[in-house]
């Protein structure tokens, strides 16, 4: 292998031009709003040599722009999830976005479906991004190809669709330790996502049926996440946004309880009890007792599972919490600290152990609040583009006071809101005029991108169920009625085999007709319209 010939002295200049290139990068409109917990030098220092420029940063580009300017005028991007190009192609005509779900990933993309619980290899949703965005590229090909086939003055009466949508995806949690973080964004980079959200949920444990837990990781270990993936962008010298995703609303367990600025919301036994493992063993030992899930929730009764606040407001006269309350100030305070000034100021002993109530894989309770949910948004929010509050449940009020209380202290924050399938919005006392508002009354605080992730599992699979049944019922004279009359009368520019071979004919005639052209002249296909004036 040859040495590089490159003198030291010259490196060292190169690298010094680089980070002064990073510096002024970083002071753009798009970059300025992030701070990097590193320097312009590490970044610098971590680059390999080959200057490389991705896709990925002209749709992050685009997408910033689309997304403030929907800020500016108090309007939204509405969108939805899919694994499937020829869903894709449709999506752009009335859709400025495409969504890459995890959760469909997991169903349709790989060799053993399972349900949303991110247990896929941590390259599956980065190569369907990569699938999608080659399936835009190949669409806008052949639509300009198909344009040139035509005089300029024709042209206007065609259509012309932007299919190059920026993809936003779904990067979960970023499937383990910072290293396959880093891995997964570069491969993100790679396939020309616009931006990817990452999550605060713990790997292995995005449960979301009941009794198995919705499990958070400590706040560091977010902001760990998060600071990885913003490097490794650095570092390939991309645009790529970053969406902060937290999953705390609703979340029952947090892995660790290491740093401080979560202990507020962890949960612990109030009375001494046996640990909440010994008692499960012990039923199931006994094997004659309760169901297991109803050992847990007596477990849970029976020991006044509470945070280290309600326990002190439980004992303390109501002056007494008062003062509690007034010094614990606004700041972090750790269970040390809380219980010395609990000490100090409470005359009862507040009893409180959060080990009794750890879980079989060791897990804390956890308890969230908006406050929760706040606090770690803000403390994200420098790494990243845009803010996602994941809530399962619809409240209008928890919505209000998020999105409020983070726009206090970054007034021009985007924000993205995802709609799942089974919300229940009347139930959730939504009335119909309040529904018919929700994105735009979403819009009103900043809310600039919204998702329903898993269409093409609910929309599509019902489709799907109505066209089998009229396939089976009605045969041929169906079919011809509700599907291919109307694609090709009323949308000739469908994926189908209509009249204009919007499928690709032309583009592959294209390439026949530039190879044949050699040994029999120009146009020798005589399909494609004017072909000779266009080579
Ligand atoms: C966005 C999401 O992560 C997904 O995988 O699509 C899911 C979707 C859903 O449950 O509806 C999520 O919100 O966790």
């Amino acid at each position: 292998m040859p040495r590089l010939t490159i003198s030291a002295a010259e490196e060292q200049l190169a690298f010094e031009v680089t980070v002064k290139e990073i510096e002024e990068w970083w002071q753009t409109p798009r970059q300025s709003h992030i701070k990097r917990p590193y320097s312009a030098q590490r970044v610098a220092s971590l680059r390999p040599s080959l200057p490389t420029k991705y896709a990925s940063s002209e749709q992050a580009l685009k997408l910033w722009k689309q997304l403030n300017e929907h800020l500016k005028n108090g309007t939204h991007e509405m969108t939805f999830g899919t694994t499937e190009p020829t869903v894709v192609s449709q999506m752009a005509k009335h859709l400025q976005t495409v969504y890459v779900s995890g959760a469909l990933c997991g169903f349709s993309e790989v060799a053993e479906p399972g349900m949303d619980h991110a247990d896929y290899p941590w390259d599956t949703v980065p190569k369907v991004v990569d699938k999608i965005f080659r399936s835009q590229q190949w669409h806008d090909q052949k639509q300009h190809h198909f344009r040139m086939l035509h005089p300029v003055e024709q042209r206007d009466g065609l259509e012309h669709w932007d299919y190059m949508a920026p993809i936003i995806a779904d990067g979960d949690m970023g499937f383990g330790g910072s290293t396959s973080t880093i891995k997964m964004t570069k491969l993100f980079v790679d396939s020309g996502v616009a931006m990817f959200h990452l999550d605060d949920l713990a790997s292995g444990k995005k449960r979301f049926t009941i009794g198995q837990g919705r499990t958070v990781v400590p706040f560091s270990e977010y902001i760990d996440r998060l600071t990885a993936a913003r490097l490794q962008i650095d570092i390939m010298g991309a645009e790529t946004m970053l969406l902060c995703r937290c999953d705390v609303d609703h979340s029952e367990f947090i892995t660790d309880i290491i740093d401080p600025r979560d202990h507020e919301y962890v949960q612990g036994a109030t009375v001494p009890i046996a640990s909440l493992i010994d008692t499960m063993r012990e039923a199931a030992e006994a094997g004659d007792g309760l169901p297991l899930l109803q050992v847990r929730a007596k477990w849970i009764k029976d020991s006044g599972l509470s945070t280290f606040d309600e326990a002190v407001k439980a004992v303390a006269t109501e002056q007494e919490y008062t003062a509690y309350i007034e010094k614990l100030g606004k700041g972090t305070v750790s269970l040390k600290a809380r219980r010395a000034i609990a000490a100090e100021l409470v005359s009862k002993p507040v009893f409180f152990d959060w080990d009794l109530a750890r879980s079989r894989d060791g897990q804390y309770f956890y308890k969230s609040n908006v406050k929760a949910i706040v606090e770690r948004a803000i403390a994200a929010a420098p790494l990243g583009d845009v803010t996602w509050a994941r809530m399962d449940l619809p409240k209008w009020d928890d919505l209000v006071s998020f999105h409020t209380q983070v726009r206090e202290v970054y007034p021009d924050r985007l924000f993205a809101f995802g709609y799942t399938g089974d919300y229940d919005f009347p139930k959730a006392g939504f009335s119909t005029e309040a529904i018919k508002t929700f994105g735009e009354d979403l819009a009103k605080m900043g809310v600039v991108w919204q998702v329903q992730p898993i269409w093409c599992l609910q929309g599509l699979n019902m489709l799907t169920e109505q066209f089998s049944k009229l396939w089976r019922e009605r045969g041929l004279e169906g079919y011809l009625e509700t599907v291919q009359k109307p694609a090709l009368a009323t949308v000739p520019m469908t994926d189908g085999f209509e009249k204009a071979s919007y499928c690709g004919s032309y583009l592959a005639d294209a390439f026949f007709d530039t190879l044949a052209a050699r040994d029999f002249g120009e146009g020798s296909s005589g399909k494609t319209i004017s072909a000779k004036r266009q080579r």
